[in-house]
């Protein structure tokens, strides 16, 4: 049988199972695998456990691997979840392609303004909501039923396929980095290109390739003022508030524009050259179905050039939570003990972690001297995690462009993603290989936000270009 063909029943066959794969994705959405909550770690690992499972019935040979434990803010310890490594075949005249993903997830609670239960998927208009769909159960559970597929149709798999999915990411990956490393001259040493599909499009119908990421510095601003929360009747007027301290500290750091206060915090970005100028103008993108996805009026930027550069290539500061705030319904007269504050920076070329480190540390100091506070202020890098960027004329990119081109008819977008996957970049360095991102996800996916989901017509249209992008992959 011919390849066009054989992929014409495979690309059948994914549409005929579409139901198992809402099944399928249902399964894992139904696991609530939030790194970011400790009394959860448990469902992380049952989300390991049943990934793991599905592995072994599909044939993929799997090893845990321990990466020891993670140190909470309180001090105590629990242990890291398992990392999956997985081996797929081990044909030595076949490519080896190294598969990366995450099964943990972020926050999702019904009050945080979800219309559906967000562990529970739900189809609408076919579109599957709930936390994960997309980022990035989704995407990995694609993966392996592409394998499955194959298995089904009786046709051997083009190339040998390496996992390794772990349960931390959306926490900064804790503990990846040093597993990889131990694992450069054993699991990783054959290891010919490297794919993740962890990101989204660009807009809802074009697909894209992504040759870049921003890094990120997320950090813990502590600030303890009393032993006890306080009556501010009593109190009020006479104490130094946390509050008040860490409010001044956090309305110091980005202003209106966008632009992030901290001096120095520009010093190390990669000046803009014409030739990369040049390449925004080409990309689809509109600013308007951007706002209504965002659900904004404006933007800061109004030109699509502009913005763009502010998602890819310049740095942005957001701030996150208070945790210790009062934050329930109704008023509380209280004067909080102790609080934290939580931002990140998006890192870019040529930022280092440890200047954004030392400059936020800087900052905080500046700012407290003139607070004449005598409050304990601590200020602390929690996570941390490179930029990103890669060559897309590679063999790896032109390969995944002609898979897209076979199943959407469309060259697809070259373009650079705002957000960051931590371990992206050891990849690249513990394998010295290719790393390619190939996003399956549409723009308006809401990743992270409320309402999250994965289209229908972008999970089976994903499953098809992976599985012609391991064909391409194979005639390198
Ligand atoms: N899909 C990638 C993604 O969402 N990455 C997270 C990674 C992260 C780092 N720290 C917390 N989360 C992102 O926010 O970009
Ligand atoms: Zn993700
Ligand atoms: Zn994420």
């Amino acid at each position: 049988m011919s390849n066009e063909d054989f992929n014409k029943r495979l690309f059948k066959y994914f549409d005929d199972h579409q139901k198992d794969y809402i099944q399928r994705l249902g399964d894992a959405v139904r696991i609530p695998s939030v790194s970011a909550w400790p009394d959860h770690r448990s469902e992380v690992v049952r989300m390991v456990e049943w990934t793991k499972s599905l592995m072994e019935k599909l044939g993929v040979k799997v090893e845990l691997a321990d990466i020891g434990q993670q140190k909470l803010a309180d001090g105590t310890k629990i242990k890291l979840p398992d990392v999956i490594l997985g081996t797929y075949g081990n044909d030595k005249t076949k490519k080896n392609v190294l598969v990366y993903g995450h099964l943990d997830v972020q926050p999702a609670q019904v009050s945080d303004g979800w219309d559906t239960e967000p562990f529970v998927l739900t189809e609408k208009h076919g579109k599957l909501f709930g936390r994960g769909s997309t980022d990035d159960k989704g995407p990995v559970i694609s993966w392996l039923n592409v394998i499955e597929a194959y298995q089904t149709l009786n046709e051997p798999f083009p190339v040998n396929v390496k996992f390794v999915l772990e349960s931390m990411e959306e926490y900064g990956s804790d503990g990846l980095e040093d597993l990889l490393k131990s694992l450069k001259n054993t699991f990783l040493s054959d290891v010919d290109y490297v794919v993740i599909s962890d990101s989204y499009w660009l807009g809802k119908e074009k697909p894209c390739l992504q040759y870049g990421l921003r890094g990120i510095c997320y950090f813990f601003i502590d600030v303890e003022s009393s032993t006890k929360d306080l009556h501010s009747g009593v109190f009020g007027g006479t104490v130094h508030e946390a509050m008040t301290d860490l409010i001044t500290i956090m309305s110091t750091l980005v202003d209106d524009q966008g632009r992030i206060l901290i001096n120095g915090m520009y010093d190390d970005v990669a000046p803009l050259s014409p030739a990369e100028e040049q390449l925004y103008s080409k990309i689809t993108f509109d600013v308007s179905t951007y706002c209504s996805e965002a659900g904004v009026k404006k933007t800061i930027q109004t030109e699509k050039e502009k913005i763009l550069m502010h998602r890819w290539r310049y740095p942005s500061l957001s701030l996150h939570g208070i945790q210790g705030a009062f934050d329930g319904c109704g008023c509380k007269t209280v004067i909080p003990r102790h609080v934290i504050g939580k931002f990140s920076i998006r890192i870019v070329p040529n930022m280092k972690i440890s200047t954004v480190e030392k400059l936020v540390e800087n900052h905080v100091k500046q700012i407290m001297k003139t607070r004449n506070s005598p409050n304990k202020v601590s200020i602390k890098l929690e996570h941390g995690g490179n930029y990103w960027v890669a060559d897309p004329n590679n063999p790896q990119y032109v390969a995944a462009r002609k898979a897209t081109v076979a199943v959407h008819g469309i060259e697809p977008d070259l373009t650079r993603e705002g957000g960051s996957i931590p371990i992206t970049l050891t990849f690249q360095e513990q394998t010295g290989k290719s790393v390619l991102l190939l996003p399956v996800g549409a723009s308006d996916d809401g990743a992270h936000s409320q309402n999250e989901k994965f289209d229908i017509s972008n999970y089976m249209n994903g499953m098809k270009v992976m599985s012609v992008y391991f064909q391409e992959v194979a005639k390198l």
